[in-house]
């Protein structure tokens, strides 16, 4: 297989030595042959910063990257960058938008099999002309897909969750909560369940908006009015959907088990959970595009970075479950 491209995410966070300490971690960890794609400097300034004995090798090509792999980190150079860790800068920013826009143009080219973002800082991304509220849109438009079409999903082993709003102000929830929307969403949700995650027949669970998913109209409209008419919608298209259900009680041991994937009304209602139960191996994918895209579900941790606390299960569940996903579309397509 090709390898899988690694954006390096901002150079002031904790990407750059995450994946310093991937490379380190690839044989135990099971990891396909993946190539960076930032600067060559940053990476190895945060790999010796980390304490990390990393060979950091510019490379050429991916047939050299894949050839590189086993004795050293590949990296495709776009050149050099400010590196202090913790200190954001807008030459930083700049690098992190190169690298992510380099990454996803190999992806969607099928130079590279999959593509992980390492992460951003949307504000300081946004400062520098970034003009998607995250990568997962941005990467949905650079491969063709709608805004809409592009679904984040946090995957981690004990749970998955979908939020259908994401990176909007909380106000803003109950206008955008449409049944066409959350059908749209769903439906694409249980078709990449299917497709990447070789679940034959995943179940949906539904939660609700309002508290006790509106009990009955005295809290809230928005449960009956319009989660309840698109779980309808999804049963009829034959997709196992219920709810809409009390979101308080979806996430304990014995309610997880009912159901595959949380479909949840808006960010917050999805990735407490999640974070709480598996913030040290939780991926965030995207799905619903023509290419694999997987991301660490943690942020740029500037107040961590350089200072060898930032765990690094997250971005390694990242890069493996991109070549789980890459691998599973390869030999169903062969
Ligand atoms: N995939 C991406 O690109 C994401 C980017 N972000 C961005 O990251 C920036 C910071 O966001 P925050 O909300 O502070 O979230 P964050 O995930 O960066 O940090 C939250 C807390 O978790 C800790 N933490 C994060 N990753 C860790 C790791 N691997 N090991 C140990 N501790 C870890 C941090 O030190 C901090 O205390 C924001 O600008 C946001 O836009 C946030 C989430 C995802
Ligand atoms: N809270 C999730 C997050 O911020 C990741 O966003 P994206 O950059 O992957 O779209």
């Amino acid at each position: 297989m090709n390898p899988i491209a690694i954006s390096q995410g901002d150079p002031a966070g904790i990407g750059p030595e995450l994946i310093a300490a991937s490379w380190i971690l690839r044989g135990m960890a099971r990891l396909e042959p993946f190539v960076a794609v930032g600067s060559r400097r940053v990476l190895d300034e945060a790999a010796r910063h980390r304490g990390l004995d990393v060979p950091v090798r510019p490379v050429g090509s991916l047939a050299e990257a894949v050839a590189t792999f086993d004795s050293a980190l590949p990296v495709l150079d776009l050149g050099d960058a400010d590196y202090t860790p913790g200190q954001p800068t807008e030459q930083g920013a700049l690098l992190a938008l190169d690298a992510l826009d380099a990454a996803t143009q190999l992806t969607v080219a099928g130079e590279t099999s999959a593509l992980v973002t390492a992460p951003v800082s949307k504000s300081r991304l946004a400062s520098v002309g970034f003009n998607h509220p995250g990568q997962t849109e941005f990467v949905g438009q650079a491969s063709g897909v709608a805004p809409e079409d592009a679904v984040m999903m946090l995957a981690g082993p004990s749970l998955k969750v979908v939020p259908m709003t994401v990176h909007v102000p909380l106000h803003a929830v109950p206008g955008l909560i449409t049944p066409e929307l959350i059908t749209r969403r769903s439906a694409i949700t249980a078709r990449a369940l299917v497709r990447d995650f070789g679940i034959a027949d995943p179940r949906l669970a539904v939660a609700g908006l309002n508290p006790h998913a509106g009990e009955d109209g005295r809290m809230g409209h928005e449960d009956q009015s319009y989660i309840a008419p698109a779980v309808a919608a999804l049963q009829a298209a034959g997709i196992a959907a219920r709810g809409p259900l009390p979101a308080d009680t979806m996430f304990h041991a014995q309610a997880r088990s009912t159901y595959d994937v949380a479909i949840c009304m808006y960010h917050d209602q999805a990735l407490i959970p999640l974070k709480a139960l598996d913030f040290d191996d939780g991926v965030n994918v995207t799905l619903g595009l023509p290419i694999i895209r997987t991301s660490p579900d943690h942020g740029t941790a500037f107040g961590i970075a350089g200072s060898r606390q930032a765990r690094p299960g997250a971005m390694i569940a990242a890069i493996r479950l991109a070549g789980e996903c890459a691998a599973r579309r390869a030999s169903t397509t062969a």
